[in-house]
């Protein structure tokens, strides 16, 4: 590529303050203003960080293929200081050996496509007690919200996944709320983190701020972390109780009982400390997006019933009504797949993915790009680029029909070497509360107005600004399959 002399085009800065101004919550729908008025690359000035904003497919591609290695720096986000222990978590790490092992841990002995497949008994077994909860209250009332029920799901699938928790976690209620007590905790420690933390935070950004602390935002960190690893070390320690008296068969191993196999034979590698921040980064990283998104999927069927019809004839087709949709079934359930990566394009969980940082001199677009500098990738403008999709803001899950999308840019779990870890884990646990909740129940709007699907931006996640609700009856043809659950 040509070298580009020209500046980088950046919008209107205000003296000493730089971009601060332009910081608002969503910011991925700021930043995709910004694009429309200044092109696929601009830099910005977000306090004591200089960034560039990337947001077409040839200039993703081109930080994250050829440039892969020199992106693959994360920023050093002060709360992620207090969060990721001193940036020690794979999420934080700097590009360095230590985050290559925590990566070859999580990616091949935990997550690995392998690894979902011997718990797919597992999910599917949290997504049957979610299921059969979510009858006895659709038969008590119809009128359903799925937000906490999605996160009592993703958080007991964590908890059984990583931890073989079954035997001691507390069940969750057939009331409205269907949270267990470890799910409120955690919900708790979530909410309490998340609007403190993120790019769209002063705090964040500006030493000014972080100095005075007048909301006490350090403290309000602290004191969250310190729930938050209590729980967890709960985990552990209970987890390594058990270990200790024969544990469990390989296939069926949790991913803490796998590590502390790996720390028996390599103690100095294989830390606690190295076993705690992993457990801490798959929780923090797997339950909000994964709750997310199947939120976002359920409001677009709703408001597309076309779709969903379609989806019920597909799964009544393949799986019939004597049993409910597994794991060897969402290879065949092809539509339900296209309804999922419809829902990836518009709503990307993590629509900015996660800061990336150079740490030389490079080129992007020709433009010389300064050691240091963020790469703030917008994956929400990317999969709307008009140039790339037909109608790109319309939900059309058809699209993705045979392989008719093939070869269309999108990146809603990021590319490259920090690509998330979490993918296989996150579509097969995806596929089978989708396919459930679409095969078992007939759902529909309160009233005749469409779902409302104004977002919410917090930390990295984007969320509906206003819960999911709709009338939720059991199916008829599905009451025997229900009954016995
Ligand atoms: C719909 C669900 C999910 C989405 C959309 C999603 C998306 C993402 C994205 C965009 C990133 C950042 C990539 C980058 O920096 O370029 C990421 C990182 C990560 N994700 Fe996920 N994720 C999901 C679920 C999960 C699950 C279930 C887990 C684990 C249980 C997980 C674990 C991680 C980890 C550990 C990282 C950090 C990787 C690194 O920095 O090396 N994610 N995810």
């Amino acid at each position: 590529r040509k070298p580009n002399k020209a500046p980088l085009p950046s919008p209107p800065a205000i003296p000493f303050a730089g971009h601060i101004h332009l910081v608002k919550k969503p910011f991925h729908a700021v930043l995709a203003r910004l694009t429309e008025r200044h092109g696929p690359l601009f830099s910005l000035r977000l306090g004591t960080f200089n960034a560039v904003v990337v947001s077409s497919p040839a200039l993703a591609k081109e930080c994250f293929t050829e440039m892969d290695v020199t992106f693959a720096n994360r920023p050093r986000l002060p709360s992620w200081k207090f969060l990721s222990e001193d940036y020690s978590m794979i999420a934080t790490s700097s590009y360095n050996p230590h985050w290559r092992n925590l990566r070859r841990v999580a990616a091949v002995q935990l997550l690995s496509t392998h690894r979902v497949s011997c718990m797919s008994g597992v999910i599917s077994g949290e997504v049957h007690a979610m299921v059969r909860r979510l009858n006895r209250s659709a038969t008590e009332s119809p009128r359903i919200r799925l937000k906490q029920r999605l996160f009592e799901l993703s958080l007991s699938v964590l908890m059984e996944t990583i931890a073989n928790t079954k035997a001691t976690r507390s069940e969750a209620t057939a009331a409205d709320t269907d949270m267990s007590v470890e799910a409120q905790e955690f919900r708790t420690v979530m909410d309490n983190i998340n609007p403190l933390v993120g790019l769209a935070n002063l705090w964040e950004l500006l030493p000014i701020v972080r100095w005075f602390d007048v909301s006490g935002i350090k403290n309000k960190l602290l004191a969250s972390v310190t729930r938050r690893d209590a729980f967890l070390q709960r985990l552990i320690d209970a987890e390594r109780r058990k270990v200790e008296d024969g544990g469990s068969e390989d296939g069926k191993k949790s991913m803490i009982s796998v590590m502390f196999g790996l720390q028996k034979k390599e103690p100095n590698v294989y830390t606690d400390k190295m076993i705690r921040g992993l457990i801490t980064s798959l929780f923090s990283a797997g339950t909000d997006t994964i709750l997310a998104t199947t939120e976002w999927a359920m409001s677009l069927l709703l408001n597309h019933p076309t779709a969903l019809k379609k989806a019920h004839a597909q799964i009544d087709q393949v799986v019939g009504t004597s049993r409910l949709v597994s794991s060897e079934d969402l290879s065949r359930l092809t539509y339900l797949q296209c309804i999922i990566s419809e829902t990836l394009r518009l709503y990307p969980a993590a629509p900015l993915l996660l800061p990336h940082q150079t740490y030389v001199d490079c080129k992007i677009g020709g433009h010389t790009i300064p050691s240091g500098t963020m790469l703030i990738c917008n994956a929400y403008a990317i999969h709307r680029d008009p140039n790339v999709w037909e109608d790109p803001l319309e939900f059309k899950p058809d699209r993705f029909e045979d392989g008719k999308a093939e070869g269309l840019f999108m990146i809603p779990f990021g590319m490259g070497r920090r690509k998330c870890p979490g993918e296989a884990m996150a579509l097969r646990t995806m596929g089978l509360v989708l396919g459930a909740l679409i095969q078992c129940f007939e759902w529909d709007r309160v009233d005749d107005a469409k779902v409302d699907m104004k977002e919410y931006g917090e930390e990295f996640v984007v969320f509906r600004a206003i819960p999911f609700e709709a009338l939720c009856k059991p199916r008829a043809s599905m009451y025997d399959v229900l009954e016995r659950l």
